[in-house]
């Protein structure tokens, strides 16, 4: 038997949107993936020469990038955040859709604004994107970092800002915030090891199979 592939997908919010999409490509869970009391973290997929990891969003990133998995799905965030050169994002899923974007209290003044000051503070989960984003509007950004919730950051005198997901937008309005800047729209990616993608041509059959299935979804 060939060896096995590693296919690692994140245990968060994608993981239902990305079900059926993986299943249009020949990538299917075994049974056991779907018991919510079942703490093991490698699965069984119907092919004999494939498994399924299931960790954090980060944790996908450095899965494939380290060629620990040879491939994975997960936010195009986490791909911008990270920047690992050998990873390969060759498909849109057109799944995950949120962007990333600043927003900060009502109250806080227009002496608060980028372009009035050269130093922010800002909670996040994203701190080199947000330094990025700064940077390039000259405004160094001292990001305190954070894995969650960073919309209470502000009214607990953190930090005057976040930069964190947003989608309906109902949690920062449900924390009295507002968005002051839009950063970038983010979906959900299939991405893959770059060395694996030359090595095994099995891999580059996956691509073709995943980008097939975002055709049919176009027509
Ligand atoms: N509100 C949202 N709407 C749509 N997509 C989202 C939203 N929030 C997050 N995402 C996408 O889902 C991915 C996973 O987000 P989520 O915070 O659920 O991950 P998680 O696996 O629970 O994270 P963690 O590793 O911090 O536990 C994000 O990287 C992003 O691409
Ligand atoms: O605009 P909305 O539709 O309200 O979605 C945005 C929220 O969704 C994500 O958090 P998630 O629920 O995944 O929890 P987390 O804070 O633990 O990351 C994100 O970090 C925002 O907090």
């Amino acid at each position: 038997m060939p060896s096995q592939l590693t296919f690692a997908i994140p245990k968060g919010r994608i993981l239902e949107e990305a079900l059926p999409v993986m299943a249009a490509a020949g990538v299917v869970p075994e049974e056991a993936f779907h018991d919510k009391a079942n703490r093991s973290l490698t699965f069984a997929t119907t092919r004999e020469d494939m498994r399924l990891i299931r960790v954090r969003a980060f944790d996908v990133a450095t899965f494939v990038a380290h060629g620990a998995a040879q491939m994975g799905i997960v936010g195009s965030d986490v791909i911008e955040e990270f920047g690992y050169p050998d990873l390969y994002a060759p498909v849109d899923l057109d799944i995950g859709h949120c962007h990333l974007a600043v927003a900060e209290p009502k109250a806080n003044g227009a002496e608060t604004r980028p372009n009035r000051v050269s130093h922010l503070r800002v909670a996040t989960k994203y701190p080199n994107i947000t330094r990025r984003h700064f940077e390039a509007k000259g405004v160094q950004a001292e990001c305190v970092k954070l894995n969650g919730a960073m919309e209470i950051a502000p009214s607990l005198g953190l930090a005057k800002r976040i930069v964190d997901l947003v989608s309906t937008g109902q949690t920062l309005k449900d924390n009295g915030l507002v968005e002051t800047a839009h950063i970038m729209d983010i979906t959900a990616r299939l991405i893959v090891n770059r060395a694996a993608l030359k090595t095994d041509r099995r891999v580059a059959e996956l691509i073709d199979a995943f980008r097939a299935d975002r055709f049919r979804g176009a027509a």
